[in-house]
């Protein structure tokens, strides 16, 4: 059965139909990439399920439940989480206090309790921490790390609130292949092993096509493919999109590889 299920969605912006009546579903386990060239509308999309954008009309259901219309903190709760970026991780804090914060604030204590994060669910924030593998650097500050190792932090601290569904935003922005290639394999282990459903967009097709269980496509608000990536790779439709626009669907060297066996 699907955990989420889009029908008939739908948002203009005066007279620009960003999102024209699309519909799909998402199952428990499954990756999913959402792709399609600039201004398809791929982020007011995601912005419809998170609840920052209100749709003007459809339905979007998890696990039944209609989240049109709530708030984006209601839809949380529910279980949608999400990846942020780099810029909201507190740099100053440890590893640890950053996911110690994700729990504080999953458990409804008060965020002004700054001092209350350093006592709050060590060991589960070192749990979480483990299953990115970054138990190691717990006692770190997050300015000190690598840019990979802050996208595993970002990772720790969205499972945190144990999402059934965890919406990602070009997760692999600005990372060098092989980091690209890891965050991606931690990110496909954690889904399979816990069964959360992902929403991803993304404009590294090594990636997508690497990672994505399936993929929908959309240009100008439309869905115009679905399906697995044999077969949008080989999709009249998705290749006349992308005409002109430098992307190539051409199976990569680096990606499917494990991540050790690729170059720096
Ligand atoms: N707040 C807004 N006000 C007016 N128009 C908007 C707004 N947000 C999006 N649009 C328009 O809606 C369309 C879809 O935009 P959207 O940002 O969803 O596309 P996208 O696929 O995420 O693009 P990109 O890959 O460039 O981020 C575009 O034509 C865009 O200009």
């Amino acid at each position: 059965m699907s955990l989420l299920k889009v029908e008939n969605l739908g948002k203009s912006f005066g007279g620009v139909k960003a999102v024209d009546g699309i519909n799909f579903e998402l199952k428990a386990g499954e990756l999913l990439a959402l792709i399609g060239p600039n201004g398809a509308g791929k982020s007011t999309t995601f912005n419809m399920v998170n609840g920052q954008l209100k749709a003007d009309r459809g339905s979007i259901t998890l696990a039944g439940t209609e989240l049109v219309g709530l708030q984006p903190r209601d839809i949380w709760r529910l279980g949608v989480g999400r990846t942020f970026q780099i810029a909201a991780t507190f740099s100053s804090l440890t590893v640890v206090e950053n996911v110690q914060m994700a729990l504080l604030s999953q458990d409804k204590k008060l965020f002004s309790l700054w001092s209350a994060a350093a006592k709050h669910r060590r060991s589960d924030a070192l749990d979480l921490l483990d299953m990115v593998g970054m138990a190691s650097q717990a006692d770190r500050p997050c300015s000190v790390l690598a840019y990979g190792d802050v996208k595993r932090v970002e990772l720790a601290i969205a499972m945190a609130n144990a999402p059934k569904l965890l919406l990602m935003d070009e997760p692999t922005a600005g990372m060098a292949p092989k980091e690209r290639n890891e965050l991606m394999a931690l990110t496909k282990k954690l889904v399979t092993e816990r069964g959360v459903a992902v929403l991803f967009t993304e404009h590294s097709m090594d990636v997508v096509f690497a990672y994505a269980d399936r993929m929908v496509v959309l240009a100008r608000g439309r869905l115009i493919a679905e399906g697995k990536p044999d077969v949008i790779r080989d999709h009249p439709k998705v290749q006349e999109v992308y005409f002109g626009s430098g992307k190539t669907f051409e199976k990569s060297q680096e990606a499917g590889k494990a991540p050790e066996e690729q170059a720096a």
